[in-house]
């Protein structure tokens, strides 16, 4: 029987399990499995999924993250908030502000520490959200530049898209009441629309002003999430796109695990900033 050494961390209760990848070896071939295992709640560890905390040739470290179906994404706002915070305490990067590789391109990080060097708060510069229809990707819309708040219909109940990747693709619907946002009955339906040749994370949001709103998702490959930093940074975008939030300002994103201040820069990068937090380190027995 082999063992993993682990780190179970989250943002904003969006909760994996970190494998140090400078420190263990895993097969590529065994990476979907494990992290549909690792991530089971009844026989494994139980999170949303898994993330390699890997050497990279073009930046101090690089980030791998694995859904909990085993599908992997190319970005994840709340992983690498962790990520930066893992990497930092524990000596792999020296500075406060370094770069980190994703599949999706190259990302900073800057980490904000508090007593005796623990990192506490997290800025990540996302980078500039794609909007191109064929990019994100979704079919249908190959006539415009963007998709903002296009008519579309699933399971008969008609609804306002707008499409918006962060390395990863989002789905962004307005609605007059969060509470009544049709979280469980379409999401799973969103997620895996024949429109998104990738499958899709589908996120409510309802605004409170130009510098608010309340949000909630359905992530592609791990269902229900208490918070999506990349959903959070896509939502930002989409209301700036539809009129209803205000560019180069902070908008307070309450997600079910707590809040995430975004900003979409006049520059046209993204930036987020949150919490990470250490849950529990441990050994996890592969090959039972
Ligand atoms: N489910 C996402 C990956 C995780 C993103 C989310 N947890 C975040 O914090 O951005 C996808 O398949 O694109």
């Amino acid at each position: 029987m082999d063992t993993l050494k682990f780190t179970k961390m989250h943002g904003l209760g969006n909760n994996y399990i970190y494998i140090n990848m400078f420190e263990e070896t895993i097969d590529e071939a065994e990476l979907a499995k494990l992290a549909v295992d690792i991530s089971n709640p009844y026989t494994g560890i139980g999170s949303d999924g898994m993330i390699l905390i890997c050497p990279s040739e073009s930046a101090p470290v690089k980030m791998r993250i694995f859904n909990n179906d085993g599908s992997e994404a190319k970005n994840c706002g709340n992983g690498l908030r962790c990520v930066a915070k893992y990497a930092y305490e524990n000596d792999i990067v020296k500075e406060t502000e370094f770069q980190i590789e994703t599949l999706g391109g190259l990302v900073t990080a800057k980490v904000k520490t508090e007593n005796n060097n623990k990192v506490s708060l997290v800025t990540v510069n996302m980078g500039k959200p794609i909007l191109q229809p064929q990019q994100i990707p979704v079919i249908g819309f190959n006539h415009l530049q963007q998709v903002v708040n296009e008519d579309v219909s699933f399971n008969d109940t008609p609804l306002k898209l707008t499409a918006v990747s962060m390395g990863n693709p989002h789905a962004v619907f307005f609605v007059d009441n969060i509470e009544d946002a049709p979280l469980h009955s379409l999401g799973p339906i969103i997620e895996k629309d024949p429109m998104f040749p990738d499958w899709v994370n589908a996120e409510f949001v309802e605004l409170v002003s130009k510098s608010e709103m309340h949000f909630r998702v359905w992530e592609r490959g791990s269902g229900i999430t208490q918070a999506c930093g990349t959903g959070a940074c896509a939502a930002a975008v989409a209301a700036v796109l539809n009129n209803r939030a205000a560019r180069n300002t902070d908008i307070t994103v309450h997600l079910a695990g707590g809040d995430l201040i975004i900003n979409w820069k006049d520059n046209g990068d993204v930036w987020m900033t949150g919490p990470a937090e250490i849950i529990c380190t441990g050994e996890y027995h592969t090959n039972r």
